[in-house]
């Protein structure tokens, strides 16, 4: 076997407040997470809600010591798997590729291309597939591949999601046993799996299996931890006017306490870092409201950051997936879609004259709201909460 590389995706995170509006304008520039009836909207609408919503979003970096702790806690997981994969007598090189924050991905394939890899492992930080994270990430790649030939010498393989892993459930539910075991009564405990949410017509129109994932992921993990505890599944993080997986995170914790649940553990599925949804959504927005509604005990399970049993099978993953048949990104990055096509585009039906006409009245309407916005800080984008 030729030198292997191991390609780590992840989505990144602004390192310092300066960064905030940058990233989110990367974020939002991206037609995975937003999707727009017309492309040329994208970078105009990403610029404006990058530029409106910084200042929030910096409030809550600056709530968690200034900015995310994500690229540190990746490169430990990259230095611990190269660490394990040594001891397992496979020599492979770790890249970290974030998609929109330093290590970009395209940074991590010019030292792919630099290290003359020729056998590369591309392994999404995300357990669950949605098309919002690993599969952008992958349509990335895609593209990327396509444009360079150097790239396309690479014999690659992509493993596409992983949480019915062993290992992975294993490690999830010592976590929670460990967290568990420190309480008193903790059989009475209520555990709360808060997944990241994405909006229903990914789900729905577009194919993401990310629901059905998480719902299984879930359950896989009650079943590891073999305790008699209830449990919900809820989804949390929404952004934007349209509907979101339900039940919704901070709905569903005041019903909980209405209905007599005083201890609450919360149990954070859809990431394997600790990041700003964890260390201030769940561990201050949420504890707040949870207190408000009743709850008396609130507590939270780590992320998996460095977990030895997680390492362990990032590990046998890697050399599993070197043993096995290529996937390749034609398989991974378009799921099948559940109706004929992607919410986008359904309005794309070329430069007919309604589209034009379309486009200009959609074009002053924009620029109408940005005034109004910019100028009274108050507007359409406020009202629909995307800022
Ligand atoms: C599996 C995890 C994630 C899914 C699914 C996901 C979908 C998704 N996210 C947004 C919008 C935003 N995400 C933001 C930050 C962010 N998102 C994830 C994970 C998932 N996103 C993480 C781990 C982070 C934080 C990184 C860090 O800095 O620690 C943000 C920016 C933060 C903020 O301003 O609140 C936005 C915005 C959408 C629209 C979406 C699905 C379509
Ligand atoms: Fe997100
Ligand atoms: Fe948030």
């Amino acid at each position: 076997m030729g030198r292997v590389g191991v390609l780590l995706l992840n989505l990144g995170g602004p390192e310092q407040l300066e960064d905030v509006r940058p990233f989110l304008y990367n974020l939002f520039s991206d037609p995975e997470i937003i999707r727009l009836p017309f492309r040329w909207l994208q970078r105009p609408l990403a610029w404006l809600i990058s530029t409106l919503r910084y200042t929030k979003s910096q409030e809550n970096y600056k709530a968690i010591g200034g900015g995310s702790p994500l690229r540190r806690i990746t490169e430990e997981q990259a230095v611990a798997l190269q660490e394990r994969l040594t001891q397992k007598g496979h020599d492979a090189q770790i890249y970290v590729g974030m998609r929109y924050w330093h290590p970009f991905t395209e940074e991590a394939l010019v030292r792919i291309k630099r290290d003359k890899i020729e056998q590369l492992v591309i392994l999404p930080l995300y357990p669950q597939f949605s098309i919002s994270t690993s599969g952008s990430s992958f349509r990335l790649l895609e593209r990327l591949w396509s444009e360079d030939p150097a790239l396309q010498d690479i014999n690659y393989t992509v493993i596409p999601s992983w949480y019915d892993r062993p290992g992975y459930l294993q490690a999830m539910s010592q976590l929670i046993a460990q967290e568990l075991d420190h309480c008193q009564d903790s059989e009475h405990i209520h555990l709360f799996f808060s997944a990241h949410g994405v909006p229903v017509n990914y789900v729905e129109e577009a194919g993401d299996p990310y629901q059905s994932e998480i719902e299984n992921c879930t359950q896989l993990i009650m079943d590891t931890l073999n305790r008699p505890n209830p449990h919900t599944l809820a989804y949390q993080s929404r952004v934007g006017p349209v509907e979101w997986l339900k039940p919704y995170t901070e709905e569903a914790i005041p019903e909980l306490a209405q209905q007599g649940v005083e201890d609450l553990m919360v149990v954070p599925i859809s990431f394997v870092s600790e990041h700003i949804e964890t260390l201030e959504e769940i561990d201050m927005e949420y504890r707040h409201l949870a207190e408000e509604s009743g709850i008396k005990n609130f507590y939270r399970v780590p992320a998996l950051n460095t977990h030895p049993v997680f390492i362990e099978d990032l590990a046998d993953m890697v050399i599993e997936a070197l043993d096995s048949p290529q996937v390749k990104f034609a398989e991974v990055a378009h799921p099948p879609k559940k109706t004929k096509m992607y919410p986008q585009e359904r309005w794309e039906w070329g430069m007919t004259t309604a589209a034009e006409v379309w486009n200009g009245r959609l074009a002053m309407i924009g620029i109408v709201a940005v005034l109004v916005e910019l100028i009274t800080g108050h507007g359409p984008l406020h009202l629909v909460g995307l800022l």
